[in-house]
């Protein structure tokens, strides 16, 4: 078992935009943030990633898992054992599916073949017994944001975003006592982010992302479909909600017979409004929304956030955390918790009924 007081762990997340692996190492008990430290970074090969994209939406019994759980546990295991000095790594996976009330969700990658690989004890299959217990099995970062928020010496409401293939909001409170006291969080996902814009970029014209928001920036958003979009259920339903990778596949049908500019211009836009949406549940306003992901670096979607929030809109290095390493940093910041016997979730972040303590601990050896 750990020993008592901080310990160093190393996170590690493959995010819905498959480009690569992150990982970071944190100085933590599980409760506070004490030091953060080295990160790293392992892109997939273009065939890696076609092996994983071959598995997306699919579930463990399906042939195309086996070979993307490889890939996925390959990718971890060399870019992991780069970073020396972990007493415990968090291995969150590649989520192939994601269907809480349905199937369930599906993290691709085996925690008991890194524990191996590596030599140290891996905990995994964060999501699992949240979703078995009713909740939503995401998001998982929130905690972690309360600890962020605290480290940062906030003392009054602000919300954490993050801007990956589909975007999550956290609004904390850091003035209550620990993450899982009541009051302290409310967190869901927001809606597409990024995923609509890169699939268009990727059918119209080949390429990978709209650099800086330079297309959409050089458009019109149709009002029509941002209202259409916005009539969708999901953004009235109180939260904690949930969503996959493909839930507002209509969307990308809905631009079709735009312009590529004006569907980059409504797609982006249509990003920013899903987030005011969700920010309608706050429980109080906030002063910030501190950005992270890669969403940040698109400055067309970011003036529509200022546009759209009423608040501050400010990629969290402004208040010396890494956007790019925030997630990894999280599964780190979960792996203690998971150890220490912390929940890693409760009603207010997954809408679980109780808090829960996901994960299971696998053991070099075992
Ligand atoms: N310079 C940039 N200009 C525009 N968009 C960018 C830029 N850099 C990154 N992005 C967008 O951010 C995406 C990657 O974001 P990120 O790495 O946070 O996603 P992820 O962690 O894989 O997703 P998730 O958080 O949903 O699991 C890219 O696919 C692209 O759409
Ligand atoms: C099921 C799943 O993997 N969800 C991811 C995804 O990517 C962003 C958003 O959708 C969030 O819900 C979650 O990841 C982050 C790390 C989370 O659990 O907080």
């Amino acid at each position: 078992m750990l020993k008592a007081g901080p310990v160093w762990a190393l996170g590690a997340m493959s995010g819905t935009s498959l480009d690569g692996v992150d990982a970071a190492m944190l100085f933590t008990d599980g409760e506070r943030i004490v030091e953060f430290g080295e990160t790293g970074y392992r892109a997939y090969e273009t065939d890696e990633r076609e092996i994983i994209r071959a598995a997306l939406g699919l579930w463990p019994d399906a042939a195309e898992v086996d070979p993307a759980a490889e890939v996925v546990e390959l990718a971890h295991a060399e870019l992991l054992s780069t970073i020396a000095g972990a007493e415990l790594v968090g291995f969150h996976g590649q989520t192939l599916a994601h269907d809480p009330r349905g199937r369930g969700t599906h993290q691709a990658g085996s925690g008991s073949v890194l524990a191996e690989v590596l030599g140290v004890p891996v905990v995994w299959d964060f999501r699992s017994a949240d979703v078995a217990l009713g909740g939503q099995g995401a998001p998982l970062a929130p905690y972690f944001h309360f600890a962020c928020a605290r480290w940062i010496g906030a003392e009054e409401p602000l919300a954490f975003l993050n801007l990956g293939g589909v975007g999550n909001l956290t609004w904390v409170d850091p003035r209550q006592p620990k993450a899982e006291s009541t009051g302290a969080c409310l967190a869901f996902d927001t809606g597409p982010a990024n995923a609509p814009v890169n699939d268009l970029m990727v059918q119209r014209l080949g390429r990978t992302q709209d650099e800086g928001g330079a297309l959409a920036a050089s458009g019109q958003a149709d009002a029509a479909i941002i209202a259409a979009f916005l009539a969708h259920p999901f953004f009235a339903r109180i939260p904690p909600k949930s969503l996959d990778r493909n839930d507002f596949h209509g969307l990308l049908h809905a631009v079709a017979g735009l312009s590529d500019a004006d569907a980059a211009a409504t797609l982006t836009r249509a990003a920013a409004e899903a987030v005011a949406a969700g920010a309608a549940h706050f429980p109080a306003p906030v002063a910030r929304l501190l950005v992270s992901g890669g969403g940040r670096h698109n400055a067309t979607l970011m003036a529509h956030l200022r546009a759209v929030m009423g608040c501050e809109v400010l990629p969290v290095e402004a208040v010396g955390l890494n956007g790019d390493m925030l997630e990894a940093q999280a599964f780190a910041y979960l792996a203690v918790r998971v150890a220490r016997g912390l929940p890693t979730s409760g009603p207010s972040t997954t809408g679980v009924a109780a808090d829960v303590g996901g994960g299971q601990i696998s053991y070099p050896g075992a």
